[in-house]
């Protein structure tokens, strides 16, 4: 099999070592002759780099060349897979985005709601550029992408590449929400194959069949009607984890249906969110205190020490699902996928263009969507509105206008109230400047706009 070369953009993240770590437990599927990390923050991305020398050298040794670099030129030329996880703003604006839309009592998240519509806006073009420079060095790359928000990814790249089947985007969450239920089921994740729909953090599971066929998902939901299902993951010990695992359970118990999403929560218990929520301290505090403190220290003492033997690392779900669509790739190996994709008519009464999130087939040719059926009104309904919403803040960024982002926020479920989103807005506006395009207002032509 022909050696990959294989980039990571986003070098730097907190995500990156783990992701390294699977690299290395895969090399017998995996044959790496390059790998590169990419980042726009030299100095973070120096200790993830160091700390990857001395895991390849003692993990995979025969990876031939290894670089950590901020030159897109040495990073994306020759380059088989990039691997994206980038953070537009970085956690100190993930804050803001937070913080913002609960100082008016919306939800502060980091890719639902006003959070995610911002983060959506100063994404879109720190993407877009890298995939064109990537493209630029290497035409044929498989570009697959994990950068949040996902969603808002997808429907800009899609605009703008409409023919790019190499870039893939991807989630982690129904995966790491499988993890935990094949803990309660006695089996593996590998070993569940999911039925999905939906739109990104945004979907429901309709089944989830066993290695012999079955369904095991009536017992996931009789158990959630019981009792509670916790993450499994050793990423997931924080409060704020354990208790969206919690609200999984009252969801399915509130409301008959298919299982949701962890991330549903925040649309279907908008005010139960606000007001569990601390304004002073959100998530991206709890990360910025907790996950980049803990990967950080962690990867200073094994560079010190020079050995990653005795290092309390571990693979995540991240890693492991990014590392297992790659090698489905280039093993041709037909799997199943959970993948953000354009309908085309698998759920059939949402529209053809919708970037869905649905179970594919992936192979040697990129991915084949699996077809979903027509979906009751309920969930019909639900995705309508946050479909619009994703493409109006598309259009708001490609439009550069303020009219655009209002209806976006005025649709999103977490706000609805056209002044309370307003006022979001305009703050939004005042702290992303910089980050944004300006967004101009209403010209006295407006009105044709609109003419039909
Ligand atoms: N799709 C999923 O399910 C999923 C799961 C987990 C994380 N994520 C996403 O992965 C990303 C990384 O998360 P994190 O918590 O590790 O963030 P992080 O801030 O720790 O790391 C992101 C890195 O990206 C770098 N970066 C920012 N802009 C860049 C650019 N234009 N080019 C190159 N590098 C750039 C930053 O310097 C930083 O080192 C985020 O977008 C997060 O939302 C997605
Ligand atoms: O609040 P954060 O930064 O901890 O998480 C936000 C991300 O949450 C999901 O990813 C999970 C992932 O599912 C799990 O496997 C493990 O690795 O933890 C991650 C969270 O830390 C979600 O799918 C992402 O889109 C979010 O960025
Ligand atoms: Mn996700």
């Amino acid at each position: 099999m022909k050696k990959l070369n294989i980039t990571i953009v986003g070098g730097g993240s907190t995500y990156t070592a783990a992701m390294l770590k699977t690299i290395c437990d895969y090399k017998d599927k995996l044959p790496i002759r390059k790998l590169a990390l990419y980042d726009i923050d030299e100095k973070r991305q120096e200790r993830v780099g160091k700390f990857a020398e001395i895991l390849i050298k003692e993990r995979y040794p025969e990876i031939e060349t290894f670089i950590y670099t901020t030159d897109k030129k040495e990073a994306f030329e020759d380059v088989d897979f990039a691997l994206m996880q980038i953070r537009s703003g970085g956690l100190k604006m993930r804050e803001k985005d937070e913080k913002i839309p609960l100082k008016h009592q919306a939800v502060g998240q980091e890719t639902c709601g006003a959070g995610g519509f911002a983060y959506g806006i100063r994404t879109i073009p720190d993407f877009i550029e890298l995939v064109n420079d990537i493209r630029k060095y290497s035409p044929n790359a498989w570009i697959i992408n994990y950068s949040n928000p996902a969603a808002i990814v997808a429907e800009a790249t899609k605009r703008v590449f409409p023919d790019d089947k190499r870039l893939i985007n991807i989630c982690d969450m129904p995966i790491a929400m499988m993890e935990a239920f094949s803990t309660v089921l006695g089996t593996t994740r590998q070993k569940l194959s999911p039925r999905y729909f939906g739109l990104n953090h945004f979907g429901w599971f309709t089944a989830l069949y066993d290695e012999t066929g079955k369904d095991r998902l009536p017992e996931i939901y009789s158990f959630l009607k019981e009792k509670e299902i916790l993450p499994s993951e050793s990423e997931m010990l924080d409060q704020s984890w354990q208790d969206t695992f919690k609200q999984l359970a009252v969801m399915v118990r509130d409301i008959d249906g298919y299982i949701p999403n962890t991330y549903m929560q925040y649309y279907l218990y908008p005010t139960k969110i606000v007001e569990k929520s601390n304004p002073n301290y959100t998530r991206a505090n709890e990360v910025m205190d907790g996950r980049e403190k803990r990967v950080f220290s962690m990867l200073d003492e094994i560079i010190e020490k020079g050995t990653i033997e005795g290092s309390p690392i571990q693979n995540g779900v991240h890693g492991d699902y990014i590392i297992e669509l790659v090698t489905s790739i280039i093993n041709n190996e037909n799997k199943i996928f959970l993948i953000i994709t354009e309908n085309k008519g698998a759920i059939e009464n949402i529209s053809s263009d919708a970037m869905v999130e649905i179970p594919c087939l992936v192979n040697a040719n990129g991915v084949e969507p699996l077809r979903v059926g027509p979906i009751p009104t309920f969930y019909k309904g639900l995705i309508e509105a946050q479909l619009a919403y994703e493409k109006l803040t598309v259009d708001a960024y490609f439009n550069n206008s303020y009219n655009d982002a209002l209806q976006a926020l005025v649709l999103n479920r977490t706000i609805v109230d056209t002044p309370k989103a307003k006022a979001i807005l305009n703050d939004l506006i005042e702290a992303n400047e910089g980050h944004w395009p300006t967004l101009k207002r209403n010209t006295k032509d407006s009105l044709n706009k609109f003419k039909i």
